[in-house]
């Protein structure tokens, strides 16, 4: 395919994303079932065109003034890929599959610099609504930081120290321009492709196979790794779901100690027996909600470990389109979700044991405030500093920058070069 066919093709999926709501994956899936004879790198294109139009929707709004899919895929083109107006009208002459040719109105609007006219929301990205609580959270660097949540993600992964280390995977990955993580001990990153870049599938990789790494963003890693889960434990990880942090914390106990892994869905829950069996883990019992309850581990658990259900606003990098489907209302709910697993998890911290609870948001709302009005409800915690782990884990690392009095540690795409994240320690007296 040439680039005005794939133009078409990005248009035609965004329109079904736009005005249908499906899942962008599940379009792009469908239209490569509709379209067998697109190749892979028709695909990752037509993929990377969807993807950046909705990261950047907002801003390229601006630049059209007008959130039609057509304008979207043409400003993402010129303006995000930087490719310039002319290549546009090139790809759009020299391909009968292209587009329609550009308007004089679309011309005008590709050339002008919309920056000027734009709102701090439409500048970062961020949905009008949510607007003045993302700049409450993230302050003098929000516009910042909600470009940087605009940007494609890397691929970071985590080396299984059960069965491998580091400097072997780096060595079996070289070819893929995989490097050491800047602050997790155990992560490999493989940087983003600008424009038509295409990702290496790690996933076909021998390695991944056998269980030597896995997936996970380096915030992500991070947080386990706070979490400070040691050999011999007895810990609760309690919102589980496919067991991303499960994974990282049994690294972290060497299979020596227990694990119990539980999700209120079970359907989440399932995929975790698999990836327990590549990674080589033994120390884990995964507790089904259908079957099972958890009276035996109350008061019990060295370590219980909540990564808590929230709305992703850390995340945009990799879902763009979970973005512009947050509403007021799914905040509202996942707060109180947020306190209804707070409470229930507490139970299972015994005098002494710690409770972390992290979040893949960047909201003050989810984060902070959720930290605080827990020790206000539950005097029996205090909180531990995240920033003192973090200190001692990571010595010659800068510090985080959104830390909070506690000690709560926030991890941002713009400070730390990683997703969106949380993390607050509490302690139970003794
Ligand atoms: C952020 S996701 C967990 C991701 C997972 N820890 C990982 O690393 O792959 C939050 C999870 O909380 C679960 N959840 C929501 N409400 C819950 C509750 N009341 N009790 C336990 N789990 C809950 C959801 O089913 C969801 O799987």
């Amino acid at each position: 395919m040439k680039d005005g066919g794939r133009l078409t093709a990005a248009i035609e999926v965004l329109q079904e994303v736009e005005t249908r709501h499906r899942p962008v994956q599940a379009a792009l899936r469908d239209w490569g079932t509709a379209h067998r004879f697109a190749g892979s790198g028709d695909r990752t294109v037509i993929g990377n065109l969807v993807f950046d139009a909705l990261r950047n929707k907002a801003s390229l709004s601006a630049v059209m003034q007008s959130g039609d899919p057509r304008g979207l895929v043409f400003a993402t083109y010129v303006k995000t890929w930087e490719k310039g107006l002319l290549a546009l009208e090139d790809a759009l002459a020299q391909d009968r599959h292209a587009p329609e040719p550009l308007s004089e109105q679309e011309k005008k609007l590709l050339s002008e610099d919309a920056q000027l006219r734009s709102s701090p929301a439409e500048a970062a990205d961020v949905p009008d609504w949510l607007w003045s609580r993302f700049e409450a959270s993230l302050g003098e660097n929000a516009v910042t930081e909600g470009q940087a949540l605009a940007r494609r993600a890397p691929v970071d992964l985590r080396v299984n120290t059960l069965k491998s280390n580091r400097d072997k995977v780096l060595k079996r990955l070289a070819h893929t321009g995989a490097k050491s993580s800047s602050l997790s001990p155990v992560g490999i990153r493989i940087e983003a492709k600008p424009g038509l870049g295409r990702m290496p599938h790690v996933q076909a990789e021998e390695g991944y196979q056998k269980g030597w790494f896995e997936l996970q963003d380096e915030a992500s890693q991070l947080a386990a790794q706070l979490a400070k889960a040691e050999p011999g434990e007895q810990v609760l990880d309690y919102c589980a779901g496919g067991g991303g942090k499960t994974l990282a914390l049994a690294a972290s106990m060497q299979n020596k100690g227990q694990l119990y892994a539980f999700d209120a869905d079970r359907l989440r829950l399932a995929p975790i027996h698999e990836r327990l069996k590549r990674a080589g883990i033994h120390n884990i019992q995964v507790r089904d909600p259908a079957s099972t309850d958890l009276k035996d581990l109350e008061a019990q658990m060295d370590l219980v470990f909540i990564d808590a259900p929230c709305t992703g606003t850390g995340v945009w990098r990799r879902r763009p389109d979970s973005k512009w489907r947050l509403s007021e209302r799914a905040l509202e709910d996942r707060i109180k979700d947020q306190r209804h697993v707070l409470e229930n998890a507490k139970k299972y911290v015994k005098n002494g044991g710690r409770l972390v609870y992290a979040t893949c948001s960047v909201l003050r709302e989810e984060n902070q405030s959720q930290s605080e009005w827990f020790l206000e409800q539950n005097p029996e915690f205090q909180a531990l500093s995240a920033l003192d782990i973090w200190k001692e884990l990571l010595p010659e690392k800068a510090l985080p920058d959104h830390v909070s009095e506690s000690g709560s540690v926030m991890l941002t795409p713009h400070s730390t070069g990683t997703d969106g994240f949380f993390i607050s320690v509490f302690k139970k007296q003794t």
